[in-house]
C-alpha cells in the first residue's frame, strides 16, 4: 500500500475572500475596523505595542502558489511564486501571522527583492513606495491547516489585500492571532 504524505496545509478548502460589504453577519465593529482598516499594519501595530513591535521570518522561498493566490494574482493555477511568513510580534508575542506572495513570473525583471527584507517590515517597502496601489482588503475565517502548528486554531479572522505596482502583485494575506485580540482589548 502506498501513502502520500500530503503536507497538511494542502488538506485545506481554499475559503471564501469577502468584502466589508459581502461580509454577513458583520463582525463587531472593532473586529471590522482591525479586518478593513487600510492603513499600514505594521504602523497600527507598532503604536498599539508602544514601539514595541517586530517581525520575525518563519519561512521564505519560491513554491508552488495555494489556488486562491493564484486566482487573485492572475497567473495559471499552480504557479511559482515567492512566499514569505511571518510572525508580527508585539512585546515578543505572535500577534499576527502573515503570508506574503508574488508570482515568479512578476517578481523577475521587476527590481523587487523580497528575499533581502529580513526582519525589516515588508509594509515599509509597501507603503513607502507611491508607486503601488493596494487594491480592495477582503476577509474570512482562516484555515487552522494553514497555520503554524503552534498557533493553529480554528475561525480566526484574517484578512488579505493585493499591492500593485504595474504588472507585480504582491498579495499580503494577515491572520489575528488570539493574543492580538487580548492586546487590542476586542472580543473577537
Ligand atoms: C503590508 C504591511 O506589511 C506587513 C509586514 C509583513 C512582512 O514584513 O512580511 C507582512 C504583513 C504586513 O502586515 C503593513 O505593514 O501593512
Amino acid at each position: 500500500m502506498v501513502i502520500l504524505a500530503v503536507p497538511h496545509a494542502a488538506l485545506a478548502h481554499p475559503p471564501r475572500w469577502l468584502t466589508n460589504a459581502q461580509l454577513h453577519p458583520q463582525p463587531a465593529a472593532g473586529v471590522r475596523d482591525w479586518l478593513f482598516n487600510e492603513d499600514s499594519l505594521t504602523r497600527r501595530l507598532t503604536a498599539l505595542s508602544n514601539d514595541g513591535f517586530s517581525v520575525t521570518p518563519l519561512q521564505e522561498g519560491w513554491q508552488r502558489l495555494r489556488s486562491d493566490e493564484c486566482a487573485l494574482l492572475g497567473v495559471a493555477d499552480g504557479s511559482q511564486g515567492w512566499v514569505r511568513e511571518v510572525y508580527l510580534r508585539g512585546h515578543g508575542q505572535p500577534w499576527v501571522f502573515a503570508r506574503s506572495v508574488a508570482a515568479r513570473s512578476a517578481l523577475e525583471g521587476s527590481g523587487l527583492n523580497l528575499a533581502e527584507l529580513g526582519s525589516r517590515s515588508l509594509g515599509e517597502l509597501l507603503f513607502s513606495d507611491r508607486a503601488f496601489d493596494r487594491g480592495e482588503l477582503q476577509a474570512c475565517r482562516y484555515p487552522a491547516a494553514w497555520l503554524p502548528l503552534e498557533v493553529r486554531e480554528e475561525r480566526l479572522w484574517a484578512r488579505r489585500s493585493c499591492f500593485s505596482r504595474g504588472a507585480l502583485g504582491v498579495l499580503v494575506a494577515e491572520v489575528f492571532l488570539p493574543r492580538f485580540w487580548v492586546a487590542a482589548a476586542i472580543e473577537a
